[in-house]
């Protein structure tokens, strides 16, 4: 099949395409999860293991914004980490996950030290950090991109939490309020930029296999919470073990 170059619109539609088929409000993980149908250690190693990628989004901004090349770019990119680490006054994004974690019945200290996490956890997170770090900077903003379709996914979990875990709260997912504005903005920017950006056939390619990369690291940390704590059950040696917490 002969690849040729897409109008700027087309690529949105094939990155939109890669978000319907293969983001990670798909894995099945997700839909017990969302329908209520977890118990609560099950959700709290959700919780415990979705600390890590939160915490090591800021250090993956970190390296894309020191490439940068202007200021406005910068400047752009600058407010990521302030919405991830916050400024000192107003807790960011990795400060409000350590909340929902401790609102499920984790404890803080343990989530924090990110000992007790899946190994494949640490190895999809940190190969998306390496991504970020190691490709062009277009591939490194289009790997951004699922933040596309993180907003219905979070309506979704919300809602589907809250009626379906009694001893779930609103202030514990807090976390997810301040992303439902920060996501559209985060993402309206990047495919601004991918769609100027992405002006040879190449480039393309590379922005759309990005996408499909990101979804993977995505949906591989789903895959890495069903074996150990869904089925068939099994959990690595030192890894979060709910039926010997508490
Ligand atoms: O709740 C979710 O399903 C979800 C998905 C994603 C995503 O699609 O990568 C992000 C987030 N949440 C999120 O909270 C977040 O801070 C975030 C940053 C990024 C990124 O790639 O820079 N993705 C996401």
């Amino acid at each position: 099949m002969t690849v040729r170059l897409l109008l700027p619109d087309e690529l949105e539609a094939e990155l939109r395409q890669i978000g319907a088929t293969r983001y990670h409000n798909l894995h099945p993980f997700h839909r017990l999860l969302h329908d209520g149908k977890l118990n609560q250690g099950q959700v709290q190693a959700w919780a415990l293991n979705r600390y890590y990628y939160q915490s090591q989004i800021p250090a993956k901004d970190a390296t894309l914004l020191a490439r940068l090349p202007t200021a406005e770019l910068r400047r752009e990119w600058r407010r990521r980490l302030v919405d991830h680490d916050g400024d000192g006054s107003v807790p960011g994004g990795v400060a409000r996950w350590l909340k929902l974690a401790e609102g499920v019945g984790l404890d803080p200290a343990l989530v924090e030290s990110t000992s007790a996490i899946l190994p494949a956890t640490r190895f999809a997170v940190d190969a998306y950090v390496h991504f970020v770090r190691d490709r062009s900077v277009l591939e490194a903003v289009a790997s951004s991109l699922t933040e596309m379709f993180s907003p219905t996914i979070i309506a979704e979990r919300v809602s589907g939490m809250l009626a379906g875990y009694a001893w779930i709260t609103p202030e514990t997912l807090a976390y997810f309020t301040p992303r439902l504005t920060q996501a559209p903005q985060d993402s309206e920017f990047a495919l601004g930029f991918v769609k100027k950006h992405a002006d040879t056939v190449e480039r393309q390619q590379q922005v759309l296999a990005a996408l499909r990369f990101k979804c993977d690291v995505l949906w591989s940390q789903l895959d890495a919470l069903y074996l150990a704590y869904v089925a068939p059950g099994l959990v690595p040696p030192g890894a979060f073990n709910p039926a010997t917490q508490s």
